[in-house]
């Protein structure tokens, strides 16, 4: 991928947006990022059918390559849900509500997942980077500046992703890791 032309990003989330940046930003190549903000309607399935598919359609708007990002929220309890309907979960219920669905469960498990996919233009296939990091649902800690930052502690630490320095969450979040795969294919790809 040619350096000097900036990987359009489709989403309609500043928070996101800003994370992409941060973390695109660092290391030895960075990546330059331009951002559309674009709504596009998510398909109901599993998290790769519905990147694949808001893939597909942003590719076709913005008429070239371009990424486009999902994130799930996966309760142990819950078989996997709410998953990639966490959005509408957060937006009806809350922080609060997000700890009320896990009462007289005895895991509180949960594992957050984020999915890229990359398209190289209208009516190719996408290619999907997933990236996956386990914690625990507690109640709201941190800052509430972005989603379900505030009740998500991540395994092995006892910070929420809110009360993480930024540069400590982009080292274990499921974005970093995601946007580690995504990264060393772009690099593989010929200039
Ligand atoms: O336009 P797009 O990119 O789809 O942006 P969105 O806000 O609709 O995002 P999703 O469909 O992927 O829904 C994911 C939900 O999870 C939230 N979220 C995503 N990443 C998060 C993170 O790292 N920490 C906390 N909340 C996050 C986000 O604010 C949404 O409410
Ligand atoms: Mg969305």
């Amino acid at each position: 991928m040619s350096p000097s032309k900036p990987l359009v990003f489709v989403t309609g989330n500043a928070n996101k947006l800003k994370e992409v940046k941060e973390i695109l930003s660092q290391g030895g190549n960075p990546i330059e990022i331009e951002s559309q903000n674009l709504d596009i309607p998510e398909i109901q399935g599993t998290t790769v059918e519905v990147a694949r598919a808001k893939c597909q359609r942003a590719a076709e708007l913005v008429g070239g390559p371009c990424i486009t990002e999902d994130t799930a929220l996966s309760y142990v309890a819950l078989k996997g849900l709410p998953g990639p309907y966490i959005k509408h979960f957060m937006a009806e219920i809350g922080h609060e509500g997000l700890n009320n669905l896990l009462v007289g469960f005895p895991t509180k498990a949960a594992e957050a997942v984020c999915t890229f996919a990359y398209s190289a233009g209208p009516g190719t296939e996408p290619i999907i980077f997933e990236g996956r990091t386990e914690g625990t649902i507690v109640p709201a800690r941190g800052p509430k500046v972005f989603g379900w930052d505030a009740v998500f502690e991540p395994l092995g630490f006892n910070q929420t992703y809110a009360e993480m320095p930024s540069d400590v969450k982009h080292k274990i979040s499921h974005r970093g890791k995601a946007l580690e795969k995504l990264r060393a294919y772009l690099q593989s790809l010929p200039e």
